[in-house]
């Protein structure tokens, strides 16, 4: 086979919590009183299925890159997942279960620019299915060389989840990026990912101590980065993210956008840089672009980006700051 007939090596999502995000338009919300929705809208996520959605609807040099989301689907409402496969052209490798895929609650309330999430427990997954599908991840490691492993682990399948898919995935030479809380997040880190991208409130959980500023979240990444990740991403909502690679530290500042829904930013940060060191972008360009992306999703709801004229504006707003 001719280099040019050869396939661009692929990118594969995985998720293994997937959900629905059900935003509700509260303008005023207040808890523990009665809040009345002007607007509904249902929009598959889940973590991985965002990174999916919005890698696949990005326009790369070079060509698009094919996407597979994998994971784990409730077949009794899966047709939102269906549709968006669909639509962006994502291969689709989920496993099916028996049930419905969790709804996670997104209170917006433009008002008080706030949004509020409950995110529910998820489905149950049986020994049987999350074996199967450290099968398919395998099996996907043959032709992809990019996996992206986001989101909450459900009740059934192990916290060293990611740590085992990363140690597999190594093995197999991929690039694999974690973005998880908690005990699944510690776990991931020990096995020493490729890149991580936790917000500041994950980042103090995982090294057990409060992170009061910016200059304390730029040490403590340095120190995740000197651990042997190569690439860490601290995102800090409104205030930008901190890009750590190889004892550099950047700073990248979004430009003022009008915000629907800041429901999803992180995975479309995730996206963003994995599209730019897809296209061999240093981390500047990685710290412009993810936080480009992110940008670009938070005037719309669900995992949507803006045309990518308006993406470059974009990326060119972005102020970066060497650390
Ligand atoms: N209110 C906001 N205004 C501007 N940019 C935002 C806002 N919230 C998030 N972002 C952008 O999205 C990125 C990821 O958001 P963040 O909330 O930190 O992620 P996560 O949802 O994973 O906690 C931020 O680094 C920033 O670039
Ligand atoms: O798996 P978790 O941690 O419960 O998170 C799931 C939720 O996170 C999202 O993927 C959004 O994540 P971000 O806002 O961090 O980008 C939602 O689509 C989903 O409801």
């Amino acid at each position: 086979m001719s280099a040019l007939s050869t396939p661009r090596p692929g990118v594969v999502t995985v998720t293994l919590n997937a959900a629905i995000d059900q935003t509700l338009d509260v303008p005023g919300f207040a808890a523990g009183a009665v809040n009345r929705a002007v607007a509904e809208t249902r929009t598959a996520g889940g973590k991985g299925i965002n990174v999916a959605a919005f890698l696949a609807g990005a326009s790369l040099a070079g060509g698009a890159v094919p996407v597979t989301a994998t994971g784990i689907l409730g077949e009794e409402n899966i047709a939102v997942f269906d549709a968006l496969f669909r639509r962006r052209g994502i291969r689709d490798r989920c496993l099916r279960l028996p049930g419905r895929s969790r709804v996670n609650i997104k209170l917006v309330d433009r008002e008080g620019r706030s949004v509020t999430d409950i995110n529910l427990p998820g489905l149950h997954v049986p020994a049987e299915s999350w074996r199967g599908l450290l099968t398919v991840v395998d099996d996907l490691a043959v032709t992809n060389r990019t996996f992206v492993l986001s989101g909450s682990v459900p009740a059934g399948v192990p916290d060293t989840a990611y740590a085992e898919m990363v140690t597999a995935l190594h093995r197999r030479g991929a690039f694999v990026v974690v973005d998880a809380s908690g005990p699944p997040l510690r776990h991931a880190v020990a096995a020493r990912p490729d890149m991580v991208k936790p917000n500041a409130a994950e980042l103090a959980e995982l090294l057990g101590r409060p992170l009061k500023d910016r200059a304390e979240v730029v040490r403590a990444a340095r120190e995740l980065s000197e651990s042997g990740i190569a690439l860490v991403v601290v995102s800090l909502g409104a205030e930008g993210a901190v890009f750590v690679e190889g004892g550099r530290a950047l700073l990248a500042v979004p430009p003022p956008v009008e915000v629907a829904s800041t429901v999803g930013a992180g995975d479309a940060m995730v996206a963003g840089v994995v599209a730019a060191r897809l296209e061999g972008m240093g981390l500047e360009d990685c710290a412009r672009r993810g936080t480009a992306f992110a940008a670009g999703t938070l005037s719309r709801l669900g995992p949507e980006l803006p045309p990518s004229e308006r993406l470059a504006e974009l990326m060119r707003a972005v102020r970066v700051e060497e650390l």
